[in-house]
């Protein structure tokens, strides 16, 4: 299968978020029938926590076994715990908190307050260990196979936390790493890098609202990875661009779809 991104457009950030939902819901329903289990990989943001929200509203959400669901964060906001800019606290309020899960398979991002303390690389060093223990030894590989992992896209282009030019998105060895000086609030942040990212089975980014137009169209144009985050976002079966007809607005008429209504 390609991993060219496809694209679809949406009317409006609501219908995505519960278009987003129920395609989720179906690729958490298969990945469990197949294989037992599933694993998702959850971002924060508008556009993450629409998404959550809606998948809370969803009446087919019944159709997922929560047990048997792994949760991982893309990325964290590294502050202390229940902190309500803390993306697994605006999770927690959009959807987990009202769904069955095993608590021993949500794995979020630790906290400034947690076992590392205020040490952000060490935070992000003991992420990696727990992703690298969940990873199938028989894949060698040191993140496990997600199934699906979603991306909120920034107005610059960012995901997940990496930024345009930050060191960040320049690491190609570690699969986790601290981020000092991010340019959006807060500065220091906890990242999956580009090798983990591109680890997933599928990699969806979410992109809804006129403030994230020219960001999408400059990631589907062929910009680079350093410069364009979200450029670098690619599943190894699938990458999937979820957007509103505003977000799609200064898409090439080339890369819109022909078939979106
Ligand atoms: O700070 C963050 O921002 C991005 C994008 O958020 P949005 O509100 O502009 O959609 C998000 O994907 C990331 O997880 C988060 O930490």
């Amino acid at each position: 299968m390609s991993t060219a991104p496809q694209l679809v457009v949406h009317r409006d950030k609501d219908l995505m978020a519960q278009a987003a939902a129920a395609r989720l819901i179906t690729r958490i329903v298969d990945a469990q029938a197949s294989r037992g289990s599933a694993s998702v990989v959850l971002t924060g943001g508008r556009n993450g926590n629409g998404l959550l929200a809606a998948l809370a509203a969803a009446p087919a959400r019944d159709a997922v076994d929560w047990a048997r669901l792994d949760l991982w964060w893309g990325d964290e906001r590294f502050l202390p715990e229940g902190d309500p800019d803390r993306n697994v606290t605006q999770a927690r309020e959009a959807l987990l908190d009202s769904v069955p899960l095993d608590p021993g398979r949500v794995h979020a991002m630790p906290a400034s307050d947690g076992p590392h303390g205020t040490d952000v690389d060490a935070a992000a060093a003991a992420y990696a260990a727990e992703l690298a223990a969940a990873a199938a030894p028989e894949n060698h590989a040191s993140v496990p196979a997600f199934d699906v992992l979603l991306l909120g896209v920034g107005p610059d282009t960012h995901v997940a936390s990496l930024f345009p030019e930050l060191p960040a998105v320049r690491e190609t060895e570690r699969t986790v790493v601290g981020v000092h000086g991010a340019p959006k609030p807060p500065p220091t942040r906890v990242t999956l890098t580009l090798p983990a990212i591109r680890a997933a089975r599928e990699v969806w980014l979410l992109a809804a609202g006129e403030d994230k137009a020219e960001a999408a169209a400059i990631a589907l144009s062929g910009a680079g990875e350093i410069q364009a985050p979200a450029a670098g976002a690619h599943g190894r079966a699938r990458t999937l661009w979820l957007l509103d007809r505003p977000a799609a607005s200064q898409l090439p008429r080339s890369l819109y779809p022909p078939a979106s209504p």
